[in-house]
C-alpha cells in the first residue's frame, strides 16, 4: 500500500495541525452563519476563511464553507461533530467536517494519453498536489513504465465490450482494497457503467477535451475543426450516467483559427486539459466544491 509522502507535503502539513474546514448546505433562513460561527467560537476556534452563497434568500439553498483553526481539533473531531449535530439537525444541514491534514487517497484511470496523468504526477512529485496517489489503473499497458517510475502501483485491466462488466468489477475491487476516496479519469476512454458510477457518487472527476456543452462524446477536436470554431477548451466535471453532462467543476479555453488543423487543436488543447483537471482536482481535494443538482458551487 502506498504511504503518504509526508516529506514532500511538510510545508503543507506543518503548522496546520489545528486547521479544519466545514462545508454546509441547507435551506436558506436567517441565523445560519450566526449559529455555526457561534458554535465554532464556543469550541475555541478562529475562522480564517469564510465563503457563502444563497441561491435565493427567500426559500432557496444556502451554502457555507468555513476554514478555521481549533485547538486539538484532531483529537476532538468526533466530540465536535457530535456537539454540532443538533445544530445541523435544526437547520436541516448537509455537512462535512474535514481536517486539513486528512490527505485523500486517489486513484487515476488512464488509457493511452499521458499528458493529464503526467501533470498530476509531476504536481504530486513536487508536493503541490496534496493527495496520496495510491493507484493507477489502465485499460492499456502503455503507461506502466511512466507510472512505476514514480513508485506508484500500475494495474492493467484490459476492457472490451465483452469483458467490460468483469473489468469494472475488478476495478471496483481494487479501488475498495486501496481505500480510494476519489477517482480521476485522466483521459480514460471508457464509458463507466451506472453501477460503477453509483459506487462513487460525487467522487469521480473527468476531464473532457472540449468546452462543454459543445462536442460531448468522442473525437471532439475533429468535430471542432469541422465546425470551424474560434475557441477550443476543456471541461472537468463530476462523472454521472449522462456522458460528459455531469456537474462542471472547472473549464478553460484558448483561441484558435483557420490555420489550425486537428493535430494543432489537440496540441493546444492538451495544455488546457491538464491545467483544468489539476485545478478541478485541487478544488475538490480542498473541499471547495459543492454539488447542487447538476451544477456546482466552487468556493475558490
Ligand atoms: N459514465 C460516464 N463515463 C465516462 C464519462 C462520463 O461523463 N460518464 N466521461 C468519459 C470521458 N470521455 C470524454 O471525456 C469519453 C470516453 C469514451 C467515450 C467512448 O465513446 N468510449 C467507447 C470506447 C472507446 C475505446 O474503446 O477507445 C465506449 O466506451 O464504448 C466517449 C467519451 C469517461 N467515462
Amino acid at each position: 500500500m502506498t504511504t503518504f509522502r509526508q516529506h514532500r507535503w511538510q510545508s503543507f502539513l506543518q503548522g496546520y495541525e489545528q486547521r479544519a474546514r466545514i462545508l454546509i448546505s441547507c435551506p436558506d433562513r436567517p441565523g445560519i452563519v450566526a449559529a455555526v460561527t457561534s458554535f465554532l467560537y464556543e469550541q475555541g476556534a478562529n475562522i480564517v476563511e469564510s465563503s457563502q452563497y444563497s441561491t435565493d434568500p427567500e426559500g432557496g439553498t444556502f451554502f457555507l464553507r468555513l476554514e478555521f483553526d481549533c485547538p486539538n481539533i484532531a483529537e476532538r473531531k468526533e466530540e465536535i461533530e457530535a456537539a454540532f449535530a443538533p445544530i445541523a439537525a435544526e437547520f436541516q444541514m448537509r455537512w462535512q467536517l474535514r481536517l486539513h491534514n486528512d490527505i485523500r487517497r486517489i486513484a487515476i484511470l488512464v488509457s493511452k494519453a499521458e499528458h493529464c496523468l503526467l501533470e498530476l504526477l509531476w504536481q504530486w512529485q513536487a508536493g503541490e498536489l496534496i493527495a496520496d496517489i495510491a493507484l493507477v489503473i489502465s485499460n492499456h499497458p502503455d503507461l506502466r513504465e511512466t507510472v512505476e517510475s514514480f513508485g506508484i502501483p500500475y494495474v492493467h485491466i484490459p476492457v472490451t465490450k465483452e469483458t467490460k462488466a468483469d473489468a469494472e468489477a475488478e476495478q471496483i475491487r481494487l479501488l475498495r482494497e486501496y481505500q480510494i476516496d476519489t477517482i480521476v479519469l485522466a483521459r480514460y476512454m471508457q464509458i463507466l457503467s451506472p453501477a460503477f458510477v453509483a459506487e462513487f457518487p460525487g467522487r469521480i472527476i473527468n476531464i473532457h477535451h472540449s468546452f462543454l456543452p459543445a462536442f460531448i462524446g468522442a473525437r471532439p477536436y475533429e468535430r471542432a475543426y469541422e465546425r470551424g470554431v474560434k475557441l477550443i477548451g476543456a471541461t472537468s466535471h463530476y462523472v454521472t450516467d449522462d456522458l460528459d453532462e455531469g456537474p462542471i467543476i472547472e473549464q478553460d479555453v484558448a483561441r484558435v483559427d483557420h490555420r489550425h488543423h486537428p493535430d494543432d487543436l489537440k496540441r493546444i488543447g492538451r495544455l488546457i486539459e491538464k491545467t483544468v483537471l489539476a485545478r478541478a482536482l485541487r478544488w475538490h481535494l480542498e473541499d471547495r466544491v459543492i454539488i447542487h443538482g447538476n451544477k456546482t458551487i466552487v468556493f475558490y
